[in-house]
């Protein structure tokens, strides 16, 4: 994929749940060609400035801003630049695979060099492709999940706990492909598994944004 010009502006940034702020003036700008790692302990509020980066929860206070080739995003057109894979997002049951990459890859692009039958094969799921999800395992849900992280022509991905799941081969897999496929995107990984995070070149604490 050709690198495209692309930013994440956290200005003044805060999450509070009931009386409780997660963080706090949050201050960063995350851009294309790098791997960011949010990290911290369990609670500490990694899934929750990830949700809030990607427009899935709203800050309760300050501004998220999204900027393609030096034009802003607005955030109802934003979802199409990005690609969240996380245990806790569901993947539609009652489809097959092959039925649900269709329907995904109707609103969004595949890379060059996919398609949906190697996109398959990509997963090691040839023998599947006609399986309702809701009988794939566990670790076959989330090589799907990163599998449209690696396959799909956006310039921002969002892996929250990516090698949940996996087994041995399933992680080794899961290294490979961030080195091959994602180097031009703004990656950002939630974790406190450092193992996860290895090719990241900025890492960002959250308990440093709790006050
Ligand atoms: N919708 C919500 N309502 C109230 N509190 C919430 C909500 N979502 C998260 N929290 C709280 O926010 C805090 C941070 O949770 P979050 O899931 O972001 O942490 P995390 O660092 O991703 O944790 P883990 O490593 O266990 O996945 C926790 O105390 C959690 O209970």
């Amino acid at each position: 994929m050709i690198k495209q010009e692309f930013k994440i502006s956290a200005q003044g940034v805060g999450k509070r749940f009931i009386n409780e702020w997660i963080f706090r003036h949050f201050d960063y700008t995350f851009e294309a060609g790098n791997t960011y790692a949010v990290t911290g302990p369990n609670g500490s509020g990694k899934s929750s400035i990830m949700k809030v980066l990607a427009g899935i929860t709203p800050p309760t206070q300050g501004n998220v801003h999204y900027e393609k080739n030096s034009a802003i995003i607005k955030p109802d057109a934003f979802f199409k630049e990005l690609v969240y894979v996380a245990p806790y997002l569901e993947l539609p049951e009652e489809l097959s695979l092959r039925e649900f990459l269709l329907f995904h890859y109707k609103f969004k692009e595949l890379k060059e060099g996919f398609s949906i039958d190697f996109l398959i094969k990509f997963l090691s799921l040839e023998g599947h492709s006609d399986k309702p999800i809701k009988f794939f395992s566990s670790g076959m849900k989330q090589r799907v999940r990163l599998g449209l992280a690696f396959a799909t022509d956006s310039p921002l991905v969002f892996l929250d706990e990516p090698t949940s799941n996996l087994d041995e081969w399933g992680i080794e897999w899961y290294h490979q492909n961030c080195q091959k496929w994602l180097m031009n995107q703004c990656v950002i990984i939630g974790s406190n598994q450092p193992f996860e995070y290895k090719h990241a070149n900025f890492l960002l604490n959250i308990n440093l944004f709790k006050k």
